[in-house]
């Protein structure tokens, strides 16, 4: 187990951190004052050095310098924020402001002895004496082996919004919290639920992903739930529902803002008791299940219509994660138009192509509803279609004057719309006229599933398009 030197002063603070460290499996070596920190960084094997900034004898930072490899993490008070500052030019690995609570610190100490554990280990193997904070390639970002060196790992981001968010994720990975992923569609949601599970101790075992707006509503509860045999007509075995399925790892519930109300109720008791009970049956399971939600909707004003639970709401909401709008990201666009293009060329075994200038800043000027998946679709398309090396603008298909038109047309190319829509594209009523209009007048006779089937999209893709539009699914009655 990792052993760490507390350098405190102030013996209370020392005794209550040495017993948390203690209770939570570390070894821990104290001191009180500077000369005793140097003394025991010289003659102890240290792990982890968390140190108070001011000590008798001496500054907490100047540890810093005598730790060499030894990670560092400082204790600051509010009032010294700028030492805090001070310390992470100087080497400290992170810190943390006092008061902290328990968990803020368990989960830094993990996060760092991770960090340092995939250090080590890279420079065992002579890939590079550090982690490197470049974006690595990254197409596998399933389960299974040792937990990333870093969210740069998974997303790619320099602006200053990404990279609070990736310390974010980061700080709060290690620690089994319920994490709410806030952000409009393909902004990277799921990616980043994708990071925390494999920055998570459960990273070797299974992160479940279900997207709750495309299984049907009568399915649902028996999906996540599971159902005994007779529960309902159909049940003809027992099955598990795919939250027991998950039990040891984590669940990440996609859109969580469509699941129905009954559903909800279910899952707060998963939430509250660690425990479920499948459809039909009178019996409850403990099962051990880390959630991550997901949503693009606002769930807080949903609760005020009550069409989302307030007491689910404040559980899943233990740590919220706001991931912004390409378009707000700054230079961070071409990065990732560049990364982007880098790992799309790779995997078609298609290298030598470029953006031209123009395209690149066709592409900073765009606002990008679709977000970072628009982006890569934008890319996959050109680099299908382009006969040059260097991309066009026009090749990006994105209309820079009325985006959302072209990419509505983009989107119901080559599609298999349905005929009430194809004699209709003769009129000048543009593509998502005739979308609404279709939706409107189909969807009280219609299920989602099959107004999707009939417009030749997923039914993902339906709900997706509704939000956009903000055409509103009708409420069933009964
Ligand atoms: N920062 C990023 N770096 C690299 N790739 C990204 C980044 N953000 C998103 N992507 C890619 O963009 C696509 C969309 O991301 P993702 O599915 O995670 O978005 P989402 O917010 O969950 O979307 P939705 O709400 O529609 O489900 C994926 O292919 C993902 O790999």
């Amino acid at each position: 187990m990792a052993n760490i030197l507390i350098v405190e002063d102030e013996q209370v603070i020392r005794s209550a951190l040495k017993q948390l460290l203690e209770y939570n499996d570390y070894t821990v070596s104290e001191a009180g004052n500077f000369d005793e920190a140097l003394e025991a960084i010289r003659s102890e094997r240290l792990d982890l050095i968390i140190t108070d900034v001011r000590l008798p004898g001496g500054e907490g930072t100047s540890l810093i310098e005598e730790a060499k490899d030894i990670p560092v993490l400082v204790m600051t008070s509010y009032a010294s924020m700028r030492s805090a500052v001070n310390a992470m030019k100087r080497g400290a690995v992170d810190y943390l402001a006092k008061p902290f609570d328990h968990d803020e610190m368990l989960s830094a100490i993990e996060s760092i002895l991770i960090r340092q554990r995939q250090r080590s280990q890279l420079a065992h193997n002579g890939t590079g004496s550090a982690v490197s904070s470049e974006a690595v390639e990254n197409d596998d970002t399933s389960t299974g082996g040792s937990p990333r060196a870093s969210v740069k790992s998974f997303m790619y981001g320099d602006c200053e919004q990404m990279l609070k968010l990736f310390t974010l994720i980061e700080k709060v990975a290690p620690t089994d919290s319920t994490v709410l992923i806030q952000g409009e569609s393909g902004t990277g949601k799921e990616l980043a639920a994708k990071a925390l599970h494999a920055l998570s101790r459960r990273h070797d075992q299974t992160l479940i992903s279900v997207n709750c707006a495309a299984i049907p509503e009568t399915l649902i509860e028996s999906e996540l739930f599971g159902h005994e045999k007779g529960a309902f007509t159909g049940a003809a075995s027992a099955r598990r529902g795919l939250i027991e399925a998950a039990d040891g790892g984590t669940l990440f519930l996609d859109e969580i803002g469509e699941l129905p109300l009954e559903a909800q109720a279910r899952l707060l008791r998963v939430l509250q008791e660690g425990e479920i009970r499948r459809v039909g049956s009178t019996q409850s399971r403990q099962v051990d299940v880390r959630l991550l939600a997901a949503t693009h909707r606002n769930l807080k004003a949903m609760t005020r219509n009550n069409e989302f639970r307030e007491d689910l709401f404040y559980r899943l909401n233990v740590m919220p994660l706001k991931i912004p709008p390409l378009r707000d990201r700054g230079d961070d666009i071409l990065l990732l138009a560049d990364k982007l293009l880098q790992k799309l060329l790779k995997r078609m075994d298609k290298p030598g192509i470029s953006l031209t200038q123009a395209a690149r800043q066709a592409i900073a000027a765009y606002d990008w509803p679709g977000n970072v998946r628009e982006l890569e679709n934008a890319l996959e398309r050109a680099i299908i279609v382009t006969e040059a090396p260097g991309i066009t603008p026009d090749l990006l298909d994105i209309d820079f004057n009325d985006s959302q038109n072209s990419y509505l047309e983009v989107l119901a190319t080559g599609s298999d719309m349905p005929k009430e829509i194809d004699t209709a594209k003769s009129s000048d009523l543009s593509l998502e006229d005739y979308f609404q209009h279709f939706v409107l007048e189909n969807q009280d006779t219609m299920s989602e599933t099959e107004l999707a089937k009939k417009l030749g999209i997923s039914r993902k893709n339906l709900w997706e398009r509704r939000q956009r539009l903000s055409i509103p699914r009708p409420k069933k009655s009964g």
